[in-house]
């Protein structure tokens, strides 16, 4: 039976229900399963993160963005090879057209890679983040949220590899030694009518698994069967969706869940948290031996000749990113670009 939810939006799943009794468990994992395949987004509740840890980021966020432009232009994203840093309004391109949001992006705080004549081009994403230095506050809270919601995105896949049919750490490959993830945090400025509304462009997420905060205003949508389907914020919740490595390595039984984020009306913004959970770098995705009922229903992954999807992970993150931020390539990717840009 397939989601019939397109009014009340995705459903509600806990954390916790997956932890207990073997009875209580099988029917969270059967539930988690559906969720997942479809409608591709589900609210997460139970997950132990402590509202005040969010808080604490969502505030450092506003002092953030109301810092002066040059202190944000200070920390541009166009200044690291790693894609972490500040974009402003409109630098940000989804599927060609920009969005209309500013955002500061935190990658996994690791040194960078060894570089050699025969390193893969993927190795120059690894590397420090750019911080703001009039808010010395916010390394130490991100790093906090980010380790936190790693955890937890971590046990939801493992969940996710059980529901599959496979042992929980099927996909261990991906993460040991310290998955690649990113937080972002977002603010998208209201627009009168007629100014457009694209605050991201539709899309799928590069990695894994994605969580998103929202506070009080809405305008994250997922798409179902050509409509889209309004995800509003819902307390003490994130929303979930499923990244392309999971369609991948599932076959096309989970696919990437399209996604895009409505601007809100003007004299007003919206501050999101959005945190991805993506592969080691230099890992392969592993194909999952699905139960035959399930296989059954795995058609392959929607080829798309704009967005060709790899199974290595270091290249299919880097062919995202390149297309999302041109004039990182440009600065530093320039080797690896033809005569019209990114591919
Ligand atoms: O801000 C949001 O609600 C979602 C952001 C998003 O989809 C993205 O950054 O990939
Ligand atoms: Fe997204």
């Amino acid at each position: 039976m397939g989601w019939d939810g397109a009014r009340q939006g995705p459903p509600v799943l806990s954390l916790k229900a997956g932890e207990g009794e073997a009875a209580r468990r099988d029917e969270f994992l059967a539930t988690l399963r559906q969720a997942a395949r479809d409608p591709g987004a589900f609210y997460l509740e139970g997950h132990g993160i402590d509202p005040s840890v969010i808080d604490q980021v969502e505030a450092l966020s506003r002092r953030f963005f109301a810092l002066p432009e040059d202190e944000k232009r200070a920390i541009d994203m166009v200044n690291s090879p790693h894609f972490h840093g500040y974009t402003r309004v409109g630098a940000e391109l989804t599927r060609g057209a920009p969005d209309w949001r500013e955002q500061l992006d935190i990658g996994s705080e690791r040194p960078l890679l060894p570089q050699g004549p025969d390193t893969p081009a993927w190795a120059r994403l690894q590397g420090p983040n750019q911080w703001p230095a009039a808010l010395p506050d916010l390394r130490a809270a991100v790093l906090r949220l980010q380790a936190e919601l790693t955890a937890v995105a971590l046990a939801l896949l493992e969940r996710i590899a059980l529901a599959l049919g496979e042992r929980a750490d099927f996909f261990a490959d991906l993460y040991e030694g310290g998955p690649d993830q990113l937080l972002k945090i977002i603010r998208y400025p209201g627009r009168a009518a007629g100014e457009g509304d694209q605050g991201v462009g539709p899309h799928k997420d590069s990695g894994l698994l994605t969580f998103v905060l929202q506070r009080d205003r809405g305008g994250l949508q997922i798409e179902r069967e050509g409509h889209w389907v309004d995800v509003p914020p819902r307390p003490g919740t994130f929303a979930v969706n499923i990244g392309e490595l999971l369609e991948l390595a599932t076959n096309g039984y989970l696919k990437a869940t399209v996604h895009r984020v409505v601007s809100p009306p003007a004299d007003s913004d919206r501050l999101s948290i959005a945190f991805f959970l993506g592969a080691r770098l230099g890992s392969k995705v592993p194909l999952l031996d699905l139960p035959p009922d399930l296989a059954a229903l795995a058609t392959g992954p929607e080829r798309d000749p704009d967005n060709p999807l790899f199974l290595d992970v270091g290249e299919n993150r880097l062919k995202g990113r390149l297309r999302s931020h041109p004039d990182v390539a440009r600065r530093h990717y320039a080797d690896l670009l033809g005569p019209d840009g990114p591919s």
